[in-house]
């Protein structure tokens, strides 16, 4: 396994393959878990070369002290891509990543500007400039993101269509502790009281109430709620608890419980 952490070694490493390989790549922030995991094990199996890149993007982060507490777990990270036969981390600084110092950088001027964009204003700007670059370096077939952050998922679809970049994205299903709370790299930052308590969080998204009325229980349970909105088949939100922020999402339509 490489570990790539210039952008000329990537891109040597990535003229080295040759046409007639599939390459997969899995765009993450490190502190891995096992919602990391399955979009890795996903793009191990339907690609002839797996590659990830580890990289925490200060463009999307609009409070200085989120960025500053992201967990960093690299050695465990490179375990686990051992583990997962990842062909190559690509694990980039900030000044090889943005040359320019993003006075280039992508937009969306609709759906960026709703749920998340709503709270973290400039977020997706950051996500898809940082996307777009990773894409662009990589040159993968297919790109692996995960559903648990639907909104993001939807607007690099979008851009892929917009900017005719040849690329599949492919969106993998939420990955679940045993009480429901989707996994998440800011977990980490939870205590163990607050962790508990956050299992309210996806239970209280699954019911059938209407979404006021889910983010008014939330508050009562003791959550600070951005938002619960539904949205593009989803019903989506984000909360802080123990002054974390977490967001998720479930199936407007699905059967019993939601
Ligand atoms: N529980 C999960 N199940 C499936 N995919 C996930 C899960 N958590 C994150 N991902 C996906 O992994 C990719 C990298 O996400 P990221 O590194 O930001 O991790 P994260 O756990 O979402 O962290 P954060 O705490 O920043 O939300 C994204 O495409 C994200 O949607
Ligand atoms: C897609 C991404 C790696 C861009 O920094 C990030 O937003 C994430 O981890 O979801
Ligand atoms: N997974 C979303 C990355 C972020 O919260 O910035």
């Amino acid at each position: 396994m490489k570990i790539l952490t210039s952008i000329s070694a990537w891109q040597d490493w990535r003229n080295t393959i040759p046409s007639t390989q599939s390459v997969g790549l899995v765009p993450t922030m490190g502190a891995l878990h096992a919602g990391h995991q399955s979009l890795i094990a996903r793009c191990r199996r339907e690609n002839d070369i797996c590659a990830i890149s580890l990289f925490v993007n200060p463009t999307q982060f609009n409070d200085q002290k989120d960025l500053t507490n992201y967990p960093n777990t690299f050695e465990d990270d490179r375990k686990l891509c051992e583990s997962e036969r990842v062909d190559a981390i690509f694990f980039p600084e900030y000044r090889d990543l943005y040359p320019d110092d993003y006075r280039y950088r992508v937009s969306e001027n609709e759906v960026s500007r709703l749920l998340c964009g709503a709270h973290r204003p400039g977020h997706f700007d950051g996500v898809l400039s940082v996307v777009m670059k990773l894409l662009n370096l990589a040159q993968p077939q297919r790109a692996y993101f995960g559903e648990k952050d639907w909104q993001q998922l939807q607007l690099v679809k979008g851009m892929v269509d917009a900017f005719f970049m040849p690329v599949t994205i492919i969106g993998c299903p939420t990955i679940r502790e045993t009480d429901q709370l989707a996994l998440s790299s800011r977990n980490l930052l939870l205590s163990k009281t607050h962790r508990r308590k956050a299992a309210g969080f996806p239970r209280l998204l699954a019911t059938r109430a209407p979404a006021e009325e889910v983010a008014r229980l939330l508050e009562a349970g003791g959550f600070n709620v951005d938002y619960v909105q539904d949205f593009e088949g989803r019903r989506c939100a984000a909360i802080h608890c123990g002054g974390v922020r977490l967001i998720d999402n479930r199936p407007i339509d699905e059967g019993g419980e939601r």
